[in-house]
């Protein structure tokens, strides 16, 4: 893409990262525009939640650097951990408010239905955050890191260990968030649901970007089948790495 062009809000450019004699990513760089989601996948250690905490500006790099063009977005980046866990002894909605009210005093209980409301929680705002199950804890965080809109959202791995259900409701609303003008970052093992629901692949393998683009045109330029083929070819030293 023309960067004079580029409608990025984040980018990322020559970004590196050694942890002791490891090192996991070398000079790696992407652009991220809002209203899509970018689903980074690559096999176990290969660096997706080092990179996305990069992203996030969670974690600095060891060279190179991250462009967060968010026009003085009170909050600029969301993030949203793999296990996400609430204090107990408070409900759903006593939970988004107190974060909605750490960020502006007069959020209202307005926008905390309406939060609860885009991620399918409406019905469960009275029940305690302890007896939530896994996926509608994820879902609470979702909406917990949506507090204030930020334009960049970076998601740590929100569906492992859910079922087919909840995962398809969970990418569903990252989609939804997508569309409200949002660069969505997460990770995932899950590569059907990617190929259904994400808008740009970023595969990690070797330190760097291995693969990048639509699902189709990342298939489509390895000459496979489905993002799985892709995956293994890469992965298991077939792929243009
Ligand atoms: N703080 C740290 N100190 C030392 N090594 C680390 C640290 N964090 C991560 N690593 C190592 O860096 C590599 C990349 O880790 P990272 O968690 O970024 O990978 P990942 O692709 O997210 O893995 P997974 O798919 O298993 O979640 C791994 O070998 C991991 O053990």
């Amino acid at each position: 893409m023309n960067k004079t062009e580029s409608a990025a809000v984040l980018e990322a450019n020559d970004v590196s990262k050694t942890y002791g004699e490891l090192e996991v990513l070398k000079d790696v760089s992407m652009e991220a525009e809002r209203g899509r989601v970018y689903a980074l996948i690559g096999p176990n250690g290969s660096g997706k939640t080092t990179f996305l905490k990069i992203l996030a500006g969670l974690l600095p790099p060891d060279s190179g650097e991250v462009l967060r063009r968010t026009g003085g977005a009170e909050r600029a980046v969301g993030y949203l951990p793999q296990q996400p866990s609430f204090r107990d002894g408070f409900t759903v909605a006593e939970t988004l408010r107190f974060y909605t009210r750490l960020l502006d005093e007069k959020m209202g209980d307005g926008y905390v239905s309406e939060a609860l409301g885009d991620v399918g929680l409406s019905d469960a705002s009275d029940r305690h955050v302890s007896g939530l199950s896994g996926g509608m804890t994820r879902l609470l965080g979702v909406a917990q890191s949506r507090v204030g809109n930020p334009p960049i959202m970076v998601v740590d791995e929100p569906t492992s260990g859910l079922d087919p259900e909840m995962t398809g409701r969970i990418f569903e609303t990252l989609g939804g968030i997508a569309d409200d003008g949002t660069a969505v970052f997460l990770t995932t093992h899950d590569l059907d649901r990617v190929a259904r629901h994400a808008d740009e692949v970023v595969l990690i393998h070797d330190r760097r970007i291995a693969g990048s683009g639509s699902p189709d045109e990342v298939v489509n330029e390895h000459e496979a089948e489905s993002l799985a083929s892709v995956f293994d070819s890469v992965v298991r030293g077939g792929g243009r790495g």
